[in-house]
């Protein structure tokens, strides 16, 4: 099964094999783009159990936030990208209604086949309005100043150019119009680093171990490590173009959401 970068298709339900990736254990798994989306379509299909399991369900209260920041409203034409198995983009669907548009986009074929199969199974009239697309945040295949609002769940700090990403959502937000970006928190306390990275590696990768996913899961101790703090995205949002870059703290300091201004 293979994904194109190049070529975006419009996924209502996904076409093709649906068969699961052979699965591969190896240390280095994440240095370029192919390995990321490798890594995404290996945990598709324990993603969304796993976020329930390790965060105690509080991912769906930090979604929720994320979309409140948005600003996202009723008939608004909106975007989530890096959407993966589509929770951001169920929620905007709620905002928006029957009347709005929602646009899911991601490169990952297995977590985009999750939140297809996900949207058909639900009977909201809402969900319908929901279109998801297999392409790259770093090469948006939308024109400029086609959305009302943008989400960003987890998907800037594992992107492999965030200053790319940032001019990409700037470029389809219409003017007056917010990006909400939801992610872990790098900390720039000590103290909030040591327990972040002490459940990381005493809860989160052993329980993922246990699905045969450590290595996958161990990846997210050195992708927060590598991302940038509060304060480092405000100012790399306001170099994007943007206004009234802002950062939220929540979750304890576990997690952050950047809103800002096109
Ligand atoms: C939805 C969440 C994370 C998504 C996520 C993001 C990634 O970049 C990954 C990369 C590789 C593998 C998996 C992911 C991934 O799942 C957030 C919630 C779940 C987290 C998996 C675990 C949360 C660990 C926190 C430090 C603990 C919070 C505890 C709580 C406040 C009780
Ligand atoms: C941790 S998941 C987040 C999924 C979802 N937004 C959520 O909050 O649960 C990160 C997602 O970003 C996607 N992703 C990473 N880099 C990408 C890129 N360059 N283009 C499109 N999707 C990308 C991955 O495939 C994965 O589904």
């Amino acid at each position: 099964m293979s994904a194109s970068l190049q070529l975006p298709s419009l996924l209502s339900p996904l076409p093709g094999n649906h068969s699961r990736p052979v699965f591969r254990s190896t240390t280095r798994l994440v240095r370029c783009s192919t390995d990321r989306q490798r890594l995404f379509n290996r945990i598709a299909p324990v993603y969304d159990n796993l976020n329930d399991l390790l965060s105690l369900g509080q991912h769906r209260i930090w979604k929720r936030m994320a979309v409140s920041w948005s600003g996202a409203k009723e008939g608004d034409s909106v975007l989530d990208v890096c959407c993966g198995s589509g929770d951001l983009a169920f929620l905007l669907s709620e905002k928006v209604g029957p009347t709005g548009k929602v646009f899911g986009l991601d490169f990952s074929e297995e977590q985009l086949f999750i939140a297809s199969s996900r949207q058909h199974l639900q009977s909201k009239l809402c969900y319908k309005n929901i279109k998801w697309i297999q392409g790259n945040a770093l090469d948006l295949p939308f024109p400029e100043s086609s959305f009302d609002a943008v989400t960003i769940g987890y998907g800037l700090r594992n992107v492999v150019d965030r200053q790319k990403a940032l001019l990409e959502l700037y470029r389809v937000l219409k003017p007056g119009s917010k990006v909400s970006v939801l992610d872990f928190n790098k900390s720039t306390n000590p103290f909030s680093t040591s327990i972040q990275e002490w459940m990381i590696d005493y809860i989160v990768v052993p329980v993922a171990d246990s699905y045969g996913l450590a290595n996958e899961y161990r990846y997210l101790k050195s992708s927060i490590k590598e991302f940038l703090t509060g304060e480092e995205l405000e100012k790399l949002a306001s170099e994007a173009g943007f206004s009234n870059a802002k950062h939220f703290e929540i979750g304890g300091g576990l997690m952050g959401n950047l809103v800002a201004v096109r």
